[in-house]
């Protein structure tokens, strides 16, 4: 997490959007993260929240999600082999495509 959102804060596409919500408190976005990925691959019930909901309204579009999940993927590559490896990046990748298409349809309706 810490390798995959230290390349998003530094990321030509990327790094405006979140150092712009999330400014000084990367701290307590990493630690959401870290129990968020924990919930969802590890079984330990540490996440509380609604993922989709800070999204919604963010400028983001598709170039944003590309650039997301290359960074996602590649970080899991240098880091990890075997089975919870594959499992994040198939997640990461079905969760990326169930925001882009939420956001998008929200974008829509207003
Ligand atoms: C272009 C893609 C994405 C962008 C720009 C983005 C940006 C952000 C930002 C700025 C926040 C902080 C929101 C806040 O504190 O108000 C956030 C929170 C979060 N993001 Fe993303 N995100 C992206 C994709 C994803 C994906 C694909 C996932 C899941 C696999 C994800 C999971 C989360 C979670 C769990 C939170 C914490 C939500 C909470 O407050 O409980 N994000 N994201």
């Amino acid at each position: 997490m810490d390798i995959f959102y230290g390349k998003v804060r530094n990321d030509d596409i990327l790094s405006d959007i979140f150092n712009g919500v999330i400014q000084d408190n990367w701290p307590a976005h990493l630690e959401k993260m870290y129990r968020f990925w924990q919930t969802v691959l590890l079984g330990e019930h540490t996440y509380y929240g609604s993922p989709l909901a800070p999204h919604i309204k963010l400028p983001v579009q598709g170039t944003h999600f590309d650039r997301w999940k290359q960074l996602f993927m590649e970080t899991g590559d240098e880091n990890f082999t075997g089975e919870k490896a594959a499992e994040a990046k198939f997640r990461a990748e079905k969760m990326a495509e169930m925001f882009q298409l939420k956001i998008e349809y929200f974008k829509h309706i207003e």
